[in-house]
């Protein structure tokens, strides 16, 4: 059995694949470190996880303003160190890093240490980190269909996110009993990935007038530290209560993605592959700056493979006309679903965490 050292903090989208690898790993008898940072989101998803173990690592993200950029750089220095001391304490026998800053010091203090790396990219273009990092690595997994420029064939794994084993789809009513929601229409969820987006939020304070008409409801997951909370009710043309419910965060995702008909999203890996999952279609609004536009990819790939649709962040104003159009049509929804459950086939997890054992146990 080996000792591995799980970088994957600083967002959701990194952090939730490292907990499913990690819960895997220790059901096969293997243990496990996995580095976070100090953000809140990080100190909150893990709460769930009681039983893994965390260490909090130095390090911030990279800017190119000066005085950040000087911060970052010793900030990397103090993560280098920190994870060295680490893997030394754990005898760790491989690193598998999830991309993001923290991912830096991870792979550079394995290297140094001469410990095998593997890194894991979520998104349909690989980011700088993961790009940058690649030659020091064992194994890199990728998704389907993406390569890195110049990367060996023998170093690549394509396989999909790793998603929490608890993301399972249940039934409707009991997700909506779970949700407290007590509501006769379709119900439509707002997610902004794990910080949340601004622009769906404000989005739906503007149009639940209109969603309410139709006796569509609204769950936004608004994101930390972004609203307080609280509910507005409004009565449909026909008569029935209409909610309108906004909460920072939830810390049963299954639950919210099972309770909806529909969900507007940004397009984070992690949430696209957690819909598939729950066979939820989705209408992805990419957050517009990402690296190298790498939500775009994202969206469009899951609107060529007939799971969502793409409305762009400048073309909100049409974005309540498709919602109304999408969610009380069952023919494009049932066959949404339908491919959903096509591209969800493989399992990840499973071959990840074999290739991961068989590296440890063999590391020359
Ligand atoms: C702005 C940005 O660059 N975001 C990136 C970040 O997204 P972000 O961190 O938003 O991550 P994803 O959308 O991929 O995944 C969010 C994760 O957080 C969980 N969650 C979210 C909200 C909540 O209330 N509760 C909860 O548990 C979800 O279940 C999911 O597991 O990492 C992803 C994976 O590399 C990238 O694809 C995204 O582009």
């Amino acid at each position: 059995m080996s000792n591995f050292v799980i970088s994957c903090g600083g967002t959701g989208g990194h952090l939730a694949p490292g907990i499913a690898i990690a819960e895997a790993l220790q059901e096969s008898g293997h243990h496990c470190r996995l580095i976070i940072s100090n953000k809140d989101v990080d100190s909150r998803l893990v709460k769930n996880y009681p039983q893994l173990q965390y260490a909090r690592s130095p390090g911030m993200g990279f800017s190119m303003s000066p005085v950040k950029f000087v911060k970052f750089n010793i900030e990397q220095i103090r993560a280098l160190v920190f994870t060295m001391k680490l893997m030394r304490e754990f005898k760790a026998d491989a690193v598998i890093g999830f991309g993001g800053f923290l991912t830096v010091g991870a792979v550079f203090a394995a290297f140094l240490t001469g410990v095998p790396v593997m890194l894991h990219e979520a998104n349909r273009r690989a980011g700088r980190a993961i790009r940058m990092l690649a030659g020091f690595a064992r194994r890199v997994y990728l998704p389907p269909g993406v390569n890195i420029k110049g990367l060996p064939r023998r170093m690549i794994h394509h396989c999909g996110y790793p998603i929490r084993k608890e993301i399972q789809r249940m039934p409707q009513d009991e997700a909506r009993a779970k949700l407290g929601l007590d509501v006769t229409g379709k119900l439509l969820l707002i997610l902004g990935g794990s910080q949340g987006a601004t622009a769906l939020n404000t989005w739906v304070t503007d149009n639940f007038e209109a969603l309410a008409k139709d006796n569509i409801s609204v769950y936004c997951i608004t994101g930390l530290n972004k609203t307080a909370g609280g509910a507005i009710e409004r009565i449909s043309s026909d008569g029935q209560t209409a909610r309108a419910v906004f909460t920072p965060f939830v810390d049963s995702m299954a639950v919210a993605l099972s309770a909806a008909d529909l969900v507007v999203a940004r397009a984070g890996a992690g949430s696209i592959a957690e819909f598939a999952r729950c066979r939820l279609p989705s209408i992805l609004v990419p957050y517009p700056y990402s690296a190298d536009d790498h939500q775009m990819a994202n969206a469009q790939f899951l609107e060529q493979q007939g799971g969502a649709m793409v409305v762009q962040e400048s073309e909100l104003d049409r974005l309540l006309g498709e919602v109304t159009d999408l969610i009380f049509n069952d023919w494009l929804i049932k066959r949404f679903r339908e491919n959903l459950e096509r591209l969800d086939r493989a399992n990840p997890v499973d071959r990840i965490v074999k290739d991961m054992a068989s590296i440890a146990a063999d590391p020359a």
